[in-house]
């Protein structure tokens, strides 16, 4: 069974991770937190309400990438691209569910994965990825009488805007539709803003309470309407998708992969 270590073992996704790992009869073999974070030195599986696993949460990055397999790590771009970045030095294998990477930073993880297998997904659930899928024959078929807009929903302590998967549809759309997301991507409308440009595709994004996580993409036509909904109920999906992900990415070939590979959707 592969060693997986848990980076941002603590946080709300780093403790569903580690229950799926558990689940699913892999073993835990270690668990990062930042140095100074309440709870290093604190049994990870404790901690993740699964039993003692006899695995401390460790704030020594070098030492748990050295005892693992693969790394899994849900915290933030500037911590996965150093994670990234040490996994290379150590040749083991990663899985990254951050979100928040600018243009820059995805190609900088592109450039990092080069000698090791990764896979780097803004969404690691079942559903969303068969969303991914769907939403490029929608729009293609659909070409460029509608309009497209898309609203995401997240909790109150969600720190990126608009979500990683919002920005993935948005790209999925834009590229089945012939534009390039970056150039029609509109976040903001205020004021006398003008009307609505053929091309734009809206971003909007609602923060509130418990919301997992909700994202529609609305495609707007003369007297009829097309959405795409996915509405997540737990976080689970997607901690079970980053085990699989895990099994999966363990001995491929070096390069950075997407959830739509291991998922054979593409
Ligand atoms: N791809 C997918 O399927 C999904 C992706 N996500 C993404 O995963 C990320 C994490 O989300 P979530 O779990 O809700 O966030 P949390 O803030 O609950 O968890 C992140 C954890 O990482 C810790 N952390 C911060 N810096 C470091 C460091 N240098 N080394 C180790 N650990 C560190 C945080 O500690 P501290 O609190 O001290 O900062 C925290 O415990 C987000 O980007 C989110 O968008 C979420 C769900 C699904
Ligand atoms: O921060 C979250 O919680 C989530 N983030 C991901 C994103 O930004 O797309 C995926 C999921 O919707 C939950």
């Amino acid at each position: 069974m592969i060693k997986i270590a848990v980076c941002g073992a603590a946080g709300r996704m780093g403790q569903r991770i580690i229950v799926a790992a558990v689940e699913a009869g892999c073993t835990i073999s270690g668990a990062l937190e930042r140095p100074g974070h309440p709870q290093v030195g604190q049994d990870a599986g404790l901690i993740a309400g699964v039993g003692s696993l006899g695995v401390a949460i460790s704030d020594d990055l070098n030492k748990v990438v050295e005892g693992c397999d693969v790394l899994i790590d849900f915290t933030t771009p500037k911590v996965s691209l150093k994670n990234l970045e040490i996994c290379g030095l150590k040749k083991k294998a990663i899985v990254i569910g951050s979100t928040g990477f600018t243009p820059e930073e995805r190609a900088l993880a592109a450039e990092l994965a080069k000698d090791i297998p990764a896979v780097l997904a803004p969404n690691m659930s079942v559903g969303v990825n068969v969303c991914f899928k769907v939403l490029k024959d929608v729009a293609k078929t659909l070409g460029d009488d509608f309009d497209v807009e898309i609203v995401e929903l997240h909790h109150n302590k969600k720190k990126d805007s608009p979500s990683g998967t919002a920005v993935r549809m948005g790209e999925v759309v834009a590229e089945a539709l012939g534009r390039d997301y970056n150039q029609v991507a509109n976040y903001h409308r205020e004021g006398i803003c003008g009307e609505r440009t053929k091309e734009e595709i809206g971003m909007q994004t609602v923060r509130g309470g418990d919301i997992i996580g909700e994202h529609t993409v609305y495609f707007i036509g003369q007297g009829e309407r097309i959405e795409i909904s996915h509405r997540a109920m737990t976080r689970d999906m997607f901690s079970r998708g980053s085990v699989r992900a895990a099994k999966w990415i363990v001995g491929k070939a070096p390069g950075l992969y997407d959830m739509q590979d291991v998922l054979g959707l593409k």
